[in-house]
């Protein structure tokens, strides 16, 4: 087939005026290839054609060259380029195979994690050229050397100086970790190779009924040799870097979100803090009690225990429950046992809605071996939630109309209402049941939690608990907190007001909120120790005018939260908490509400003392009236 002769009768359509194209101009250089797509390509593409031709044609004549060659090299190129790439992947893997050892790590596991933070922090991976940024928060005890955060104070109107965090977040550097694909690092000088690599699978998933696409990582981190001890002791390396500010702190895990945890492992608990350990003597309780607990886990934690329990034909495990009201230290004994020690601390409350029986078994099997487990509001067992549809009532729209579809018929149902209703209509019907007992029971009872864990339980109401989950085997220990003795009111006001009297490094720290919405619930343990170390008494401790607000004592400036000092001798302090603990009725109040009423006199001891008459009288008659709203703060 000639083809140019073919192309010839195409050309005299190309183009409208048809000035530089027609017979005169050549196209013998056109490869026989192009020459063959033209007359295809019709007159549609007339524009794009011609100028694909002039192009061409200015080429042939500058380069002197055939355009034909020009592709052919190109083309060979590619072929090249590709078959170059499949060799390299070919002899890549081969030389993995044969030449290298490897340790693949899933992005489920803890390891991921540690290996991470540990290459973020390598100059060799900080100037890859390949990143990925990630927004790292930092927690309240990270920021505990940003002394520059101080310097951003402002002095608004006059009333006051007061600190300033406004550019924080703005100053918090991102992390950089190496980004998907191949990376290469030096570690002990051995030469590692690290392939990221993202696999996204469908997955069926139960909560939304249908299938879902998730993403996992798969990491890869190779080294020559045959032997992967290398690698193994390049885990254990960062292993010990991740925890090597540890110690002397306590980890606190929650269970996952619902959708997370079914992924188990790593994933069915979170990490909701990593704070300093409470100090046991922070905790005002009965000497007796505190020591007797603590050398009952003393020997249960001994290495030579579970030999001791299986030749015994013993379960391995020790129930521990602390009842009485809230506030009066449950949890912040479980938080301070926890650091004396060193055990991480899994918090699982009872009354989340989100939690089946399922789960509970789950996240009990996904416990590390060794670790405190606090289990909250355990006298919830059995019964209904509050997102139960028997008693949800329909108070819990967001219009409070309570419209929840009983007794209207359906096309009368606005938008909201059947939202609602299908929302409780395709809610997982686990959801709804509850813990019942014999699921909790199950829990403590399973298999895998027979392996030293400390379990600890808390309730507010003791007295209503089922005797199977307190029997012995189960509960071993029962701890009872009252509301505060007068000694343990004298305890805590020393407690609050003696720790400056040791410490004085504390330049960094700084007022954290305050209160008794501060000082309630378990979460906040650490506040008695955190301010009693800090910024408290001193100079503004002494004559200060009366009428001026411990609130805005509280928001005090770097300089006088620094070098106070209390201007009182131990002697006294010892002769004032004496006084203000006869001025506490016993058994009235429980400790949080007392840490309360210090926290805000938490500079001034003398008026804690001078206040605390009238404080008790009005708390004692908004006890008694059933209201909660408070006369005298
Ligand atoms: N015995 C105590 N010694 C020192 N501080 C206490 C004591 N009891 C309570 N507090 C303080 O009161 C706050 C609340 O205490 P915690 O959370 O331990 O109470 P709880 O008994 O677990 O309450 P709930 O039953 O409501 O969970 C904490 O900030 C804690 O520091």
């Amino acid at each position: 087939m000639d083809f140019n002769s073919m192309l010839k009768g195409a050309l005299p359509s190309f183009g409208g005026n048809g000035t530089s194209l027609g017979d005169n101009m050549s196209t013998k250089h056109l490869p026989d290839g192009v020459a063959q797509l033209l007359p295809l390509l019709g007159g549609r593409f007339n524009p794009l054609m011609q100028t694909f031709m002039v192009v061409y044609e200015m080429l042939a004549k500058r380069l002197g060259l055939d355009p034909g060659v020009i592709l052919t090299l190109f083309g060979f190129l590619w072929a090249f380029n590709k078959v170059g790439r499949q060799i390299y992947t070919n002899v890549y893997s081969l030389v993995q195979e044969y030449l290298m050892a490897s340790i693949h790590i899933s992005s489920n596991d803890e390891i991921y994690l540690h290996l991470m933070k540990w290459l973020a922090r390598q100059p060799t991976m900080v100037s890859s050229r390949s990143l990925m940024a990630e927004t790292v928060g930092k927690t309240a005890w990270e920021d505990e050397d940003e002394s520059d955060v101080l310097k951003t104070r402002i002095s608004p109107d006059g009333s006051g100086v007061y600190l300033n965090f406004s550019n924080q977040e703005a100053k918090a550097p991102p992390r950089f970790i190496p980004a998907m694909g191949t990376h290469g690092f030096k570690f002990n000088g051995k030469y590692f190779r690290l392939r990221r690599k993202q696999e996204s699978f469908m997955e069926d998933s139960h909560q939304s009924g249908g299938m879902a696409f998730k993403d996992k990582e798969n990491l890869v981190i190779s080294c020559f040799g045959w032997s992967p001890t290398p690698i193994k002791k390049l885990l254990q390396h960062c292993k010990e870097a991740y925890y090597s500010d540890h110690h002397a702190r306590t980890i606190v895990k929650r269970p996952n979100s619902q959708n997370v945890r079914r992924f188990g492992g790593r994933n069915a608990w979170l990490q909701v803090a990593n704070r300093p350990v409470r100090p046991m003597k922070t905790v005002v309780l009965d000497g007796k009690q505190k020591v007797q607990v603590l050398s009952d886990i003393n020997e249960y934690l001994h290495p030579a225990t579970p030999r001791w329990y299986a030749n015994r034909g013993i379960p391995l495990r020790r129930g521990y429950l602390f009842h009485g009201p809230p506030g009066t230290g449950k949890t912040s004994l479980s938080f301070a046992l926890a650091g004396v020690f060193g055990l991480d601390i899994y918090v699982i409350s009872l009354l989340e809605p989100s939690l089946s029986e399922e789960d509970l078994s789950a996240l009990f099997n996904t416990l590390p071996r060794r670790c405190v487990v606090l289990l909250e509001d355990i006298d919830t067992a059995g019964l209904s939630r509050p997102g139960d549809p028997s008693k949800d009532g329909g108070g819990g729209g967001p219009d409070g109309k309570g419209g929840g579809g009983d007794g209207i018929p359906p096309n009368e149902w606005r938008v909201a209402d059947l939202a609602r209703a299908l929302k409780e209509k395709g809610n997982d019907p686990n959801e709804k049941k509850g813990i019942s007992l014999s699921g909790l029971l199950n829990a403590i009872d399973g298999v895998a939690s027979h392996e030293g864990r400390v379990l600890i339980m808390t309730t507010n109401k003791p007295e209503s608990l089922d005797e199977a989950l307190i029997r012995p085997g189960r509960v071993d220990l029962q701890v009872g907190f009252t509301n505060s003795t007068q000694e343990q009111a004298r305890e805590l006001f020393e407690r609050m007001y003696e720790a400056d009297h040791h410490h004085h490094h504390h330049h960094h720290n700084k007022p954290s909120s305050s209160g008794p919405g501060a000082a309630a619930g378990g979460a906040n343990g650490h506040i008695v120790d955190n301010f009693s170390s800090s910024h408290m008494n001193g100079s503004a401790a002494g004559p200060r005018k009366d009428g001026e607000d411990g609130e805005q004592q509280a928001t005090t400036t770097a300089e006088i939260s620094h070098d106070e000092r209390l201007d009182m001798s131990p002697e006294e302090l010892k002769r004032i908490a004496a006084e203000f603990a006869d001025k506490i009725p016993q058994g009235r109040f429980s400790p949080a509400e007392l840490q309360g009423f210090l926290l805000k006199r938490k500079k001034n001891p003398r008026r804690a003392l001078e206040e605390v008459g009238r404080w008790v009288e009005a708390m004692v008659q908004l006890k008694e009236s059933k209201t909660k709203v408070l006369q005298v703060q």
